[in-house]
């Protein structure tokens, strides 16, 4: 019946039990901060200016917080977008994996948050791992006008 249903106690989202807005900020900043310590990722943030690090941050929390339940506004790029031409690969894809669970230890994020939180993050894996390095592509194609992007010399990433 529907009155049965509409009584079922709701589950909080992921958002609520975090703990909202500025857990998630605290978090992601922390997850960042983890990320450019790290051996095998820590170069990438080698010459990213300040502002460009600021705006990831807050396009993190911003996407982090719509997905999960929050009342936030995602203003960056779609994930394919964002992370085309990075030519990040599996070894990228696992330290950030530890850089999580670094993160999750010194947090003390309960077991099934952390499962949550990591299948969360895995599904976005086919859209931010494997793309073609972007600078691979330019220097491999002197020809190429290089503001049209790999599309234009028939590269397209992900795979059709
Ligand atoms: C777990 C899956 C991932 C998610 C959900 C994610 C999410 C995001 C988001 C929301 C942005 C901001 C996009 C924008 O400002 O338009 C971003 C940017 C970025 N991501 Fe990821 N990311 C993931 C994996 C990775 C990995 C594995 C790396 C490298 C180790 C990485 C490196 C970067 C960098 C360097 C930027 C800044 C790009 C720029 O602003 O030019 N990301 N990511």
């Amino acid at each position: 019946m529907a009155d049965s249903q509409a009584s079922e106690p709701q589950q909080p989202s992921l958002y609520e039990r975090l703990g909202g807005y500025d857990a998630i900020y605290k978090f992601a900043g922390e997850v960042l901060r983890t990320c450019m310590k790290h051996p095998a990722i820590g170069h990438i943030w080698s010459h990213m200016s300040e502002s460009t690090f600021q705006k990831e941050h807050i396009n993190f929390v911003d996407f982090l917080s719509v997905h999960w339940g929050g009342n936030a506004q995602y203003r960056g790029r779609d994930m394919v977008t964002a992370h085309r031409g990075m030519g990040l690969t599996e070894v990228h894809w696992q330290a950030v994996m530890e850089c999580m669970d670094e993160c999750y230890d010194n947090f003390a994020v309960p077991a099934d948050i952390r499962e949550e939180v990591t299948a969360f993050l895995t599904k976005f894996k086919p859209a931010v791992i494997g793309s073609p390095s972007y600078r691979d592509v330019v220097l491999a194609h002197p020809e190429m006008d290089v503001a049209k992007g790999m599309k234009s010399v028939g590269i397209t990433w992900p795979k059709p």
